[in-house]
């Protein structure tokens, strides 16, 4: 059988950003995020960061009211954050960590170190309706830890992949990291997502990775959209991540196929097959 399309999470954060940026009342990220809908998304993500620098609650409870998908409430465990997302109520929220003085989301959040606050953030989130994703680094330890903590998705933070010079040992290396968790998740029961840095050239391989359930991805398709417009550089980027899933479930079978004929030709030989 198919397994479910993956899912596409389109992160409007930077549209508010340009907003900020002049303080206008455009662009308008809830206007952006309906025409994402209507480009194909499956959700819309947005990141409420403490210092407001670019989507205020304003866009979070005018978005609550407007989206025909979902949204997924990126926010740092603060009372102040529960508080929010106990009222708001969105149907997803990724527990991301948090530095004022951070360009962007720069590690994963640590859960073996602030488990009992994490637990309980799960806790509580779960009790408002909402499923709680945690965006952690491609490690075991971690991994165990977001599903002792009861969180029932995981977000896979694929900075470092995106990062590392394509087709370098280093980029290898991060690809092998992120199939090992991706691996793991799934043999736990977790459901997997995975996002941050993903673009045109690189999303493909991320696609193919085993179990992938969402990505979700902003600033390249925001970057994208102010030379074809918003609509196309959504579109466009589901048909990759549509081409990736089908060369995982090829690669996937191919591999399953050789394992089998190994087998075979093993049983052959050991049945006394061969005239022996
Ligand atoms: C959690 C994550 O990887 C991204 O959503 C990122 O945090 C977006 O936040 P910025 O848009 O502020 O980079
Ligand atoms: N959680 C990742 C996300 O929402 C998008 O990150 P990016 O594509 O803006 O790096």
């Amino acid at each position: 059988m198919h397994p479910p399309r993956i899912l596409l999470g389109v992160n409007i954060d930077h549209i508010a950003t340009l907003r900020q940026a002049r303080g206008t009342r455009y662009p308008d990220p809830v206007q952006a995020a309906l025409l994402a809908e209507e480009a194909g998304a499956d959700g819309i993500t947005v990141h409420l960061r403490e210092d407001r620098r670019h989507i205020q609650l304003r866009d979070v409870r005018l978005l609550a009211e407007v989206l025909n998908t979902r949204m997924n409430l990126e926010m740092a465990v603060t009372d102040e954050m529960l508080a929010l997302a106990e009222e708001v109520r969105p149907a997803h929220v990724c527990l991301v960590p948090e530095k004022r003085e951070e360009l962007t989301t720069e590690g994963g959040l640590d859960v073996v170190g602030g488990f009992d606050a994490i637990a309980n953030a799960c806790q509580r989130l779960a009790a408002a309706g909402c499923e709680v994703s945690l965006f952690i680094d491609p490690e075991a330890a971690q991994i165990d830890a977001a599903q002792r903590a009861g969180a029932p998705v995981i977000e896979l933070h694929t900075g470092a992949y995106a990062e590392a010079p394509p087709g370098s040992e280093a980029a290898m290396a991060e690809y092998q990291r992120l199939t090992t968790a991706a691996t793991h998740a799934v043999s736990l029961g977790l459901v997997v997502n995975a996002g941050h840095g993903l673009h045109y050239h690189n999303v493909e391989a991320i696609a193919a990775l085993p179990g992938v359930n969402e990505l979700n991805i902003g600033h390249a398709i925001i970057a994208r959209a102010l030379f074809v417009g918003l609509k196309d550089a959504v579109a466009e980027m589901k048909r990759l991540i549509i081409a990736g899933q089908e060369a995982g479930l090829m690669a996937a079978l191919d591999a399953h196929d050789h394992a089998h004929d190994h087998e075979s030709q093993h049983d052959h030989v050991h049945n006394g097959c061969c005239g022996h």
